[in-house]
């Protein structure tokens, strides 16, 4: 090549450049710019038919994406396996392949152009991976004449500089299309928030299980009858009986809740019903137990069935007599209260155990409700998902959106610990992400360690209440798909009884032998610990909360990680 040559085909490569940049920058989408710049390398420079070849998700094999110069038959020919032909080794290997000639290269397979249609004389072609974070996403590939007189290296060097680009537009289309979605998704929510029932309590949810059990919660609200709330952990049982307080006449009185398994037992009954001055050492005055202060609006008593027999006489004796009698008096104190008891257990098996009064069980049992789990909720976990993204956006100042696959591991998952357990990994997902977009692999990575902590132990087929489960509406089906994410029912159940041992009836809180705690400490969560304490101004209760953790783990990730605190 001449001199003046040289200076020519630099002046073409820098106008191919500068043009590719102005069509980029002008285009809405992927397909007018990729386009654009095939048609500049083929006008330009004469590198024909150029194509980009992306894989398709549902098959794994490599498609034609774009393409200028190729007929739509030529570009629907053009799939390769990875690995297949030249295209798919470029894709495998992430390595640039030049074929100096078609006609005597044994791999090029000549798929979607054939060689009748290309000019007789010996045809080149130029195949260059597309990477995004040094990984093959896709392939870019065009033919050349073999006599024309630019070399071949000055073609490679400004394709790979193409390549780059259109590895640019394809990132930020990806980035724009998840920002989409999610803009998309939370409308929906949106509306969904403003159409369903249970939405201005905040519970969110479409699923007809869940439904059903919004509908029967408010249906019972304007009744005075006791309700028994049936579900596992983390099923909602504190919110649907708030939502009941609230759908009730009895909204303005007071909400009182009591979980029986956090209180130890000897503390229980003057926490419920209050003592007398000197009832006992240490009762200096006369306090009014839970079920006083209570009066005129709703008592929920979470864990009943970890309420001993002495105290479900005088639960029984309150329902029947609406009286409470303090400890150390002898004086009936009338109570107007509304009872709303809830369990994870098999209350039925408790009563043939001897562990739960059978009058009492009836009492309780007028109005069952159950509470599905969140396995049950048909296309509930996105909707979650994103309402949990959304409130730690605001709550840690972000500005996260989920990728491409990531709401669809989660709805695969068999959550055991329920809504806690996916409000949790979402707050964790948040904190973790170094980007703005929570990726798969992280959810994937979160999804595998909440897999190996949920540890089956006891026997399925305890539903609360003792209930058959086509109760919920007849959708509690194990979790979709053979899954490897997805745990058996069974870790359902030693979920539960980890919170029933716990004192917060919290499942991060297992106290249960035999239970591994249920998150682990890692070592990349130092940053996360030091950062929370920092804007909560040391303040632990805040700081955990505000990682999804107990305060009791936080103390415990501080020292195994040797934070120092003031
Ligand atoms: N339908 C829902 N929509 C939004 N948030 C929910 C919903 N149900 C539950 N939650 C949230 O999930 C968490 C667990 O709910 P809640 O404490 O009511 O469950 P629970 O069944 O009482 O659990 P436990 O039996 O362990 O006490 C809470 O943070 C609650 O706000």
């Amino acid at each position: 090549m001449s001199v003046s040559d040289t200076a020519i085909s630099l002046e073409s490569e820098l106008l191919v450049v500068q043009q590719a940049a102005r069509i980029i920058s002008r285009s809405d989408d992927p397909e007018g710019a990729i386009q654009g710049i095939l048609r500049l390398l083929s006008q330009l420079l004469g590198l024909n038919r150029g194509r980009v070849l992306l894989v398709d998700p549902r098959t794994g094999a490599l498609g034609i994406r774009y393409a200028y110069g190729l007929t739509a038959d030529e570009r629907a020919r053009g799939r390769y396996a990875v690995g297949e032909g030249i295209t798919g080794r470029v894709f495998q290997t992430g390595q640039v392949e030049l074929v100096q000639d078609i006609d005597s290269e044994p791999d090029y397979l000549t798929r979607a152009v054939s060689r009748g249609v290309l000019p007789q004389e010996p045809v080149a072609f130029i195949a260059l991976p597309i990477q995004q974070h040094e990984q093959s996403i896709g392939v870019l590939a065009v033919h050349r004449l073999r006599q024309r007189e630019r070399p071949f290296q000055r073609d490679v060097a400004l394709l790979q500089v193409i390549a780059t680009l259109i590895a640019q537009v394809l990132r930020v289309n990806d980035l724009v299309a998840e920002r989409t979605a999610q803009l998309l998704s939370e409308n929906r929510l949106l509306k969904n928030r403003m159409e369903s029932r249970g939405a201005s309590y905040g519970i969110i949810g479409q699923s007809p299980a869940l439904h059903q059990a919004i509908n029967q919660t408010l249906q019972v609200a304007a009744t005075k009858t006791t309700v028994l709330l049936l579900g596992e952990s983390g099923t909602g049982k504190e919110r649907f009986a708030r939502m009941q307080h609230v759908a009730s006449k009895r909204a303005d009185g007071p909400f009182v809740s009591v979980n029986c398994a956090a209180i130890p037992a000897n503390l229980l009954e003057s926490e419920l019903f209050g003592h007398e001055k000197g009832a006992f050492t240490g009762a200096q005055g006369v306090k009014k137990g839970r079920m006083e202060l209570a009066d005129g609006g709703t008592l929920f008593l979470d864990e009943i069935g970890d309420l001993d027999l002495e105290l479900q006489a005088k639960l029984l004796r309150v329902l029947e007599y609406k009286v409470v009698q303090r400890v150390g008096g002898t004086r009936d104190i009338p109570v107007d209260v509304r009872i709303v008891a809830a369990t994870h257990q098999n209350l039925q098996e408790a009563v043939n155990d001897g562990r739960f009064r059978l009058d009492l069980f009836y009492r309780l049992n007028v109005f069952p409700i159950r509470l599905p789990p969140l396995r049950a909720r048909t296309g509930d976990v996105p909707i979650l998902a994103r309402h949990f993204l959304h409130a730690a956006n605001q709550e840690y100042g972000r500005n996260q959106v989920f990728g491409t696959g990531a709401l669809e591991l989660l709805e695969r998952f068999g959550w055991p610990g329920n809504i806690r357990q996916l409000e949790n990994l979402v707050k964790r997902a948040v904190l973790m992400s170094t980007e703005s977009v929570i990726r798969r692999e992280l959810i994937q990575e979160i999804l595998a360690e909440e897999e190996g902590i949920c540890q089956p132990g006891v026997a399925a087929g305890t539903e609360p209440g003792g209930l058959p489960i086509a109760a919920a509406g007849g959708e509690a089906a194990p979790p979709a798909g053979p899954s490897a994410l997805a745990p058996a029912p069974a870790q359902a159940t030693a979920m539960g009884l980890a919170a029933a041992g716990g004192v917060s009836g919290n499942p991060f809180d297992s106290s249960e032998p035999g239970l591994r705690p249920y998150a682990r400490v890692r070592h990349d969560e130092r940053a996360h610990i030091e950062q929370a304490l920092q804007r909560h101004h040391g303040n632990k209760t805040r700081a955990a909360l505000s990682l999804g953790l107990t305060p009791r783990q936080l103390r415990y990730r501080i020292v195994k990680l040797g934070i120092t605190t003031d």
